[in-house]
């Protein structure tokens, strides 16, 4: 009798007593793999095939610092039947954040089935795995992003956005609240936008005339009011696609929420489309132009120009000749959507929820600015002026290490090593709690105050450079540090200057969530201009 018979012959109770047996195996198997295993640390006790996911619940950076008041500051959870080593004390996190080019934890997390399937483990820089193609990727858009000339054409495409901000605020603050999540949100996108293709989203503009009467609406173009939404539609679901692929194991995702995975595959790929079109369209705008005519030097072009007859010889690429190819310009535009809008967004709300908090800094901060700036509010800010605000700077950089906005890091091990006294087999997953290392009492006095001169230059009372990581470290440091950096001082030096502003509700704690990056759900304030309104 052959074995497809003899099993066919099964009853459906003899079906059910298979089925326990091998489940019990399974799960006798999967605890004696788990009570023999290699350096065991503290941590929740993880379930056959789902490891620690029910426990997480929907905002795994607070569950995890929970974690590490509980467990120390080297502890352990499953995702699936993944260990992760959860680090948070700056000394543990030596040799994770290493800035030499050995540095053994290039990998950002474990290789995911998931991320594999939407195509994001080899192209790209944040989720590249392929050390050549993320060397070539990297070299191109830090090249970019990292050049004064670039730096400074942003700096002041950002300023003559904020004029358009200021008009939208002018009309809709005053004594009825606006959300500053929803509103900044927008700006960056147009703010991205602009620095990255050189085109107006007319994003802030499309939700100003969501929330006034049809009278006072802009006149802007629907077309592309539309298209800018389908674009924010798409950055906020790659970032539940993403955190959806990488944790949930190809079985839960194809069996059971099989329904979420096709929505979260199908949405990427709309996403990548709309930004291959985006491309393709400069591409031709670029070929019809006659070769004598200037090109502007906004991120796009110069990713499609370099190393082309139409290199406009703003970047050198050094050792690396050929120009990109459309996928990758493609992956590029999609980080500088995905990854630069939210964190400046969301911190740039944290920082206004600061400057009403801690209104005794915000007047140091206002003084500052008239002193380095002059008296005169109206004036625009030069480039140079930015790096001359340094108590504005360690303001900023206080928010930051309250609010991180990517509250842990994600590497893996290259090679065995050894991190906390013990050895670590190669493929080790490693996650850094940030807020844990910026918070704890080893580095800093006083850890949960709000102290902005704690990072003046004289003041400085911390000598571990992993104390205070909100771009991270080693070679996957944030390319876009010193960009955002310049444009959250520039506008908050523009927001405090020309307005005032308190929050609606002085005791509600901040609304936030968590889907890769922190988000700053709901900030309602008051907001009034200190200028009067000509006319
Ligand atoms: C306040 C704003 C920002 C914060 C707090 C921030 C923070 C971070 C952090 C923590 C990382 C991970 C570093 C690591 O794993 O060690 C990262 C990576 C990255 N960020 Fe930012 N970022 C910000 C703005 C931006 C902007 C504006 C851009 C683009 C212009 C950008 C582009 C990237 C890219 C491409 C990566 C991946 C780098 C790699 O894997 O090599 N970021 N960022």
């Amino acid at each position: 009798m052959s074995i497809i018979s003899y099993l066919s012959s099964f009853q459906a109770s003899e079906w059910l007593s298979v089925v326990t047996v091998l489940l019990c195996v399974y799960v006798a198997h999967f605890y004696y793999r788990y009570f023999t295993r290699e350096n065991p640390l503290p941590g929740p006790m993880p379930w056959p095939i789902i490891g620690n996911l029910h426990q997480m619940g929907n905002d795994l950076a607070a569950w995890a610092h929970k974690l590490q008041g509980v467990h120390g500051e080297m502890f352990e959870t499953y995702y699936g039947s993944q260990r992760t080593i959860w680090l948070g004390r700056a000394d543990l996190t030596a040799p994770v954040l290493a800035s030499s080019t050995k540095n053994n934890y290039f990998n950002r997390g474990v290789s995911s089935p998931g991320m594999r399937e939407i195509g994001l483990e080899t192209v790209g820089i944040a989720a590249n795995r392929d050390y050549e193609s993320w060397k070539f990727n990297r070299k191109f858009f830090s090249t970019v992003v990292m050049s004064p000339r670039f730096l400074k054409k942003s700096i002041t495409s950002t300023e003559n956005l904020f004029m358009e901000a200021e008009s939208y605020l002018n009309t809709l603050g005053g004594e009825v609240p606006v959300d500053m999540s929803k509103f900044w949100f927008r700006f960056f996108v147009d703010s991205m936008h602009i620095s990255a293709t050189g085109k107006h989203a007319h994003a802030m503009a499309g939700y100003y005339n969501t929330l006034v009467p049809k009278n006072k609406q802009t006149k802007d173009p629907k077309e592309i009011i539309d298209l800018t939404d389908e674009i924010i539609y798409s950055i906020r679901n790659e970032f539940f696609a993403a955190s959806f692929m990488f944790f949930f194991p190809p079985f839960i995702r194809h069996y059971i929420l099989r329904y979420y995975n096709n929505k979260y595959v199908n949405q990427v790929k709309r996403f990548n489309d709309i930004l291959l079109s985006i491309i393709r369209n400069r591409k031709a705008e670029i070929d019809a132009l006659p070769v004598k005519e200037p090109l502007n030097p906004d991120m796009l072009t110069l990713l499609l120009t370099t190393n082309t007859p139409r290199d406009l010889k703003i970047i050198s690429t050094g050792d690396i000749t050929r120009p990109m190819t459309d996928d990758e310009i493609r992956a590029d535009l999609k980080e500088i959507f995905s990854v630069g809008i939210d964190t400046t967004s969301d911190s740039f709300c944290y920082i206004i929820w600061h400057m009403c908090k801690n209104p005794h800094e915000k007047v140091k901060v206002l003084k500052e600015l008239n002193e380095v700036l002059g008296a005169n509010p109206k004036e625009s800010i030069p480039f140079e002026s930015l790096d001359k605000l340094k108590y504005t700077e360690a303001f900023i950089k206080e928010v930051l290490r309250l609010n991180p906005v990517l509250p842990f890091l994600w590497k893996m091990a290259t090679n065995d090593d050894t991190l906390g006294g013990k050895r670590w087999k190669a493929g080790t997953s490693v996650f850094i709690n940030v807020y844990g290392t910026h918070t704890h009492s080893n580095n800093w006095e006083r850890p949960e105050e709000f102290i902005p001169a704690r990072h003046l230059e004289e003041n400085k009372m911390n000598a571990d450079r992993n104390a205070y990581i909100p771009f991270g470290g080693g070679p996957r440091l944030c390319p876009g540090k010193n960009f955002a950096m310049a444009t959250l001082k520039l506008l908050t030096a523009l927001l405090l200057r020309r307005f005032d502003f308190e929050l609606v509700d002085k005791n509600a704690p901040l609304k936030t969530s968590f889907t890769m990056v922190r988000h700053c759900d709901e900030l309602n304030v008051y907001i009034r201009p200190k200028i009067p309104i000509a006319g």
